[in-house]
């Protein structure tokens, strides 16, 4: 998978292969595996990621979260393992429990070296928060320069609290967004922009050009927790896709 997609990609967030199924009714670009009752980043069960995967076309990545992930290195390299084992392409580590700086290149070094050994085709990616000061963990825009070091091949940017009004753009100035999008470009790293995105956003995020746009509660009835529905996809997959050939083919 090319790092630098031309447009920006969609990635959905699915938590069934039903739902998978449903999403790919739709054009996307990514299937991404997620456990919200885990949290932001909440991991599914491996055989969750394998069912998923097997209704998802080769060609079409499928990543899988994590975890909001607690300090502790050698868990977090396990859990990578697995994900990957399970098959996920692209695995997604949240940075809720490293406080400072060496405790992120820490964890983030700890997970990239076990894919490197033992799936060194499966792409890291580090989360970071948006709202991380609610729980006292790493600036955002530290991120993309430690994510680089340890080896990542991206960033996403989330948010933490999932509570109804703390969408990306009501936590994060679009100045600092758009600064988190050309640090990861300058650091060679893919970056990914979610957090209770809506519809409306799509329009004022693809200026930035960013390589994924990621989205799980605008596409269910009923927020995160609900199902999936593809006539929801289809919305945000048409507007990426309309938006982007507008805007972003410079
Ligand atoms: O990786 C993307 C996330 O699943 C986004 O979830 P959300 O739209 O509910 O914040």
């Amino acid at each position: 998978m090319s790092s630098y997609p031309k447009r920006a990609a969609f990635l959905a967030s699915v938590v069934s292969k039903e739902e998978a199924a449903e999403a790919l009714k739709v054009q996307v670009d990514v299937i991404d595996v997620k456990n919200p009752a885990e949290g932001a980043l909440g991991a599914a069960l491996p055989e969750t990621i394998t069912e998923i995967r097997g209704v998802v076309p080769k060609a079409i990545p499928v990543s899988a979260a994590i975890g909001d992930m607690p300090y502790l290195p050698g868990t977090a390299a396990l859990a990578a393992v697995g994900a990957a084992c399970a098959g996920a392409d692209m695995v997604k580590i949240g940075l809720y429990g490293a406080k400072t700086s060496d405790e992120a290149l820490n964890l983030l070094c700890s997970v990239a070296n076990a894919l490197k050994m033992y799936f060194p085709t499966s792409l890291l990616v580090a989360g970071a928060y948006a709202d991380a000061q609610i729980f006292g963990g790493i600036n955002f825009l530290d991120v993309p320069a430690l994510a680089a070091k340890a080896g990542a091949a991206g960033c996403l940017l989330d948010t933490f609290d999932k509570s109804f009004g703390h969408n990306l753009l009501e936590i994060a100035s679009m100045e600092a967004i758009g600064d988190f999008v050309s640090a990861c470009r300058e650091w060679g790293l893919f970056s990914a922009l979610a957090g209770s995105l809506k519809l409306e956003d799509v329009p004022l995020l693809l200026p930035l050009r960013p390589d994924y746009l990621g989205f799980r509660g605008a596409l269910c009835e009923g927020g995160r927790s609900g199902k999936l529905s593809s006539r929801k996809v289809l919305e945000i997959s048409s507007l990426i896709a309309g938006e982007s050939s507008a805007c972003c083919h410079s």
